[in-house]
C-alpha cells in the first residue's frame, strides 16, 4: 500500500485519482487519501499524521540522536503489517514536525478536521500519530474540542522507525484496532501506549526514555491493548468532547497562557514579565499542594488588579489542590492536573470566559 506523499501531489496535479488512490479536500486545505479498494465490511479509520520519532529516522539501530517527522502517513500505515486486514484506513498529513514545535494552529486545524470527517458516515474512527513530548497536551486539548462520539486514539513511538525493535508499528496497529472498534465510542480521546489505553485528560508522559512512556497517575489506565482487542476496566469521570462548551471552528489560535514554576528562591519578577509579554491568564507550577513563597503571595495578589486569572497548580504530578486560605489574589484551583495540563484547559476556558468563578468551576468540570 502506497500513501507516499509524491504520488499524491503526482495525482493531485493530473486528474485527482490514481489507479489504486483517490483523494479529497478537507475544508481545512487537507488532503485525504482514499484506497479504491476499501473493504464494505471492515470499518474505516482516518489516521491524521503530525510526526514525531513514530515518523522520525536515523542511525540504524539506535534510539537516540535521529531526526523526528520524516515518514510520511503512508509509509507509516505501512510498517504497520496486517493493518489492512482489520480496517480501511485513509491517510491526511497534517504537518511532519517534532511535538515541540506543535502550535495552537495545528490543534484547531486537528479538531477541525475530525469534527468535519466525523459527518463521514463512511468513517469509524480516527488515529493521530504524535511525537511523544507533548502527546499529554494535545489529547486533552482534543477530549475538550472534538464533537463526536466516533473513537479517537492518539499514539506515538520512543524508538524511531529506524532502531532496533521499533515501537511505533505496534502502538499504531493497537491504536487503528481501538479506532476501529464499537467498545471505543464515546469514551473520549484516549492514547494506546504500549498496550496501554489511556484517557486523553488523565494521561502523562512518565518516562524520557522508556517505551512504556505513559500513565494516567494516580488513576491507572482504561485498559489494555492485546493483538487488536481492547479490553477496558476504567472510564474518565470528566466531561468530555460532545458535553464541552468548547467550540474551536472559528478560531485561529488560542489565548496565550504562562506557566511560571516555582522553586526555593525562585523571583516572582517572572509574574511582571509574563503580565507584561500579554499573556492572558497564568498557571502556577507550586511546590506541595500549590505553594509557593509569601513573595510570590504578594505578587500575585498585585496581579489581582489586572484581572488576569492565576490558577495554582502543583509540580509534583499527583494528588489535588484544594482550597488554602493563605494563597490570595484572582487565583483558582487547577485541581489534579499537571501544570501543562493546565495551560491547556485554561487556554480553551479563555475563549469563553476570565471570571474567576467561572474559571474555577471549569477547572472542577473538566
Ligand atoms: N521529540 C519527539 C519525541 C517523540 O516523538 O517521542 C517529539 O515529541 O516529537
Amino acid at each position: 500500500m502506497i500513501f507516499a506523499q509524491e504520488q499524491e501531489e503526482k495525482s493531485k496535479n493530473s486528474s485527482q485519482t490514481s489507479d489504486e488512490y483517490s483523494f479529497y479536500e478537507t475544508k481545512s486545505g487537507l488532503s485525504v487519501t482514499v484506497s479504491n479498494n476499501e473493504k464494505e465490511d471492515l470499518p474505516t479509520v482516518a489516521v491524521l499524521a503530525t510526526g514525531g520519532t513514530i515518523a522520525g529516522s536515523g542511525t540504524a539501530g539506535k534510539a537516540t540522536n535521529y531526526t523526528a517527522g520524516q515518514l510520511d502517513v503512508g509509509t507509516l500505515v505501512d510498517s504497520a503489517a496486517g493493518v489492512t486486514d482489520i480496517a480501511n484506513v485513509r491517510g491526511i498529513q497534517v504537518c511532519n514536525v517534532g511535538s515541540d514545535d506543535i502550535t495552537d494552529e495545528n490543534w484547531i486545524t486537528i479538531a477541525n478536521t475530525i469534527n468535519e470527517l466525523a459527518q463521514d458516515e463512511n468513517i469509524d474512527g480516527f488515529v493521530i500519530t504524535h511525537g511523544t513530548d507533548t502527546l499529554d497536551e494535545s489529547s486533552y486539548f482534543l477530549n475538550l474540542t472534538v464533537k463526536t462520539d466516533k473513537p479517537v486514539v492518539m499514539t506515538g513511538a520512543m524508538r524511531p522507525s529506524t532502531a532496533t525493535s521499533a515501537d511505533g508499528p505496534m502502538n499504531l496497529y493497537q491504536s487503528i484496532a481501538l479506532a476501529a472498534n464499537e467498545q471505543a465510542k464515546g469514551k473520549g480521546v484516549m492514547v494506546v501506549f504500549s498496550d496501554g489505553i489511556y484517557g486523553g485528560r488523565d494521561v502523562q508522559k512518565i518516562s524520557t526514555c522508556q517505551t512504556d512512556a505513559f500513565d494516567s497517575k494516580d488513576f491507572g489506565g482504561m485498559g489494555y491493548m492485546v493483538d487488536g482487542v481492547p479490553y477496558f476496566y476504567n472510564d474518565s469521570v470528566k466531561c468530555h468532547t460532545t458535553e464541552t462548551e468548547f467550540d474551536v471552528s472559528s478560531l485561529k489560535e488560542l489565548p496565550k497562557v504562562g506557566v511560571a514554576y516555582f522553586t526555593i528562591d525562585a523571583d516572582p519578577e517572572i509574574l511582571d514579565y509574563y503580565k507584561e509579554s500579554g499573556v492572558q491568564g497564568i498557571v502556577i507550577a507550586g511546590a506541595g499542594s500549590g505553594c509557593y513563597s509569601e513573595q510570590w503571595n504578594n505578587k500575585i495578589d498585585e496581579l489581582a488588579e489586572t484581572g488576569i486569572p492565576v490558577v495554582r497548580c502543583s509540580r509534583i504530578g499527583s494528588g489535588v489542590i484544594t482550597q488554602d486560605d493563605y494563597f490570595i489574589g484572582n487565583i483558582a484551583r487547577g485541581n489534579d492536573l499537571a501544570p501543562q495540563k493546565a495551560a491547556t484547559l485554561l487556554r480553551l476556558i479563555l475563549t469563553v470566559t476570565n471570571d474567576i468563578e467561572q474559571v474555577q468551576n471549569m477547572f472542577d468540570k473538566y
